[in-house]
């Protein structure tokens, strides 16, 4: 037998993809990895968690390429177990908002996609850490914190749901007001730490954010009213929010955050409770192979 040298991790779950196309999408990945000459393990998880099981095995098992078809959610799962590792991640991006894969330029067609990560090169980038949680794209407190906190409650997954849950949280969502490194922030719509630039779905918040700089932007959104949300969410779709009065960013390698609300954070879209008024974000530079 020889020995396995890539890994692939489907989340059944991730995306709208009907059942059949999904099928069709790994049987091409088998045959296109047996094309290019791997010895190739797929994997299809079944529960929340798994994807950094079996990435944590691939590093311990000397695999040098692991394949992950899923969203933001799943990337991640498996990212952080490769992170300062020699073993490289591979996107097939199937998500609903795919920020990391949308951040690298790389194909949004699947099969594009497996083709151009099976015969890649693999590229350093950043990763960044709330906490001990780690993070590929953004982390973040705030509004978007919130929506992914209401997002979570949902009974569908989906763009759709997330509009309908982002425009129903901005009529309840309060600004709350934050420390940096001790300077006071005042009233803020939300607090990002970026690593790519944008969230997903080409909303673009840190417009300049370099995921190989060694460093995050850290972007404030100050509260708007109600009728300029069209304007900012404009700006935000066309990579010009860093143009308006309300955004303004700032290059950092870590930070401390100090709240005077509950401090709802989220890390790539997964939401998080923290412990405490207080987190830390920090940049780890160079430390996660990606295949480009
Ligand atoms: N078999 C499974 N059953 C239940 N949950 C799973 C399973 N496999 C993975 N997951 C979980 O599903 C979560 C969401 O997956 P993922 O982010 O890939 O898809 P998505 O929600 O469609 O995409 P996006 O994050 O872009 O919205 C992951 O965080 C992972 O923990």
């Amino acid at each position: 037998m020889p020995n396995i040298d890539l890994l692939v991790i489907i989340n059944p779950l991730s995306g709208t993809l009907p059942l059949a196309q999904r099928e069709g999408l790994r049987a091409f990945i088998a045959a296109e990895a047996n094309r290019q000459a791997y010895h190739a393990e797929i994997v299809t998880t079944t529960r929340a968690g798994q994807a950094t099981e079996l990435a944590t095995q691939a590093v311990q098992r000397g695999i040098r390429r692991v394949l992950v078809m899923g969203g933001d959610g799943t990337i991640n799962e498996t990212a952080r177990a490769l992170r300062q590792t020699a073993t490289a991640l591979g996107i097939v991006p199937m998500g609903s908002g795919n920020g990391l894969a949308r951040h690298l330029g790389l194909p949004m067609n699947p099969q594009k996609a497996a083709e151009r990560a099976l015969a890649g090169k693999p590229v350093l980038i950043d990763s960044g850490e709330l906490n001990d949680h780690p993070f590929f794209c953004t982390a973040g407190l705030g509004f978007e914190a919130y929506v992914a906190h209401e997002f979570a409650k949902q009974p569908t997954r989906g763009l759709q749901t997330y509009i309908k849950t982002a425009y129903r949280s901005f009529w309840s969502y309060k600004p709350a007001e934050y420390l940096v490194d001790g300077k006071e922030t005042g009233p803020l719509f939300s607090l990002t730490a970026a690593n790519a630039a944008q969230f997903g779905n080409n909303a673009w918040i840190a417009p300049n954010a370099n995921i190989a700089d060694g460093k995050l932007d850290l972007c404030q959104l100050k509260p708007f009213p109600a009728h300029m949300a069209s304007v900012i969410g404009w700006q935000l779709f066309r990579k010009s929010l860093n143009r308006s009065a309300y955004w303004s960013g700032q290059r950092m390698q870590n930070a401390t955050i100090q709240s005077n609300a509950p401090l709802l954070a989220h890390a790539d879209g997964e939401p998080l409770t923290l412990a405490g008024d207080t987190c830390t974000v920090r940049v780890l530079p160079g430390s996660l192979l990606v295949l480009m």
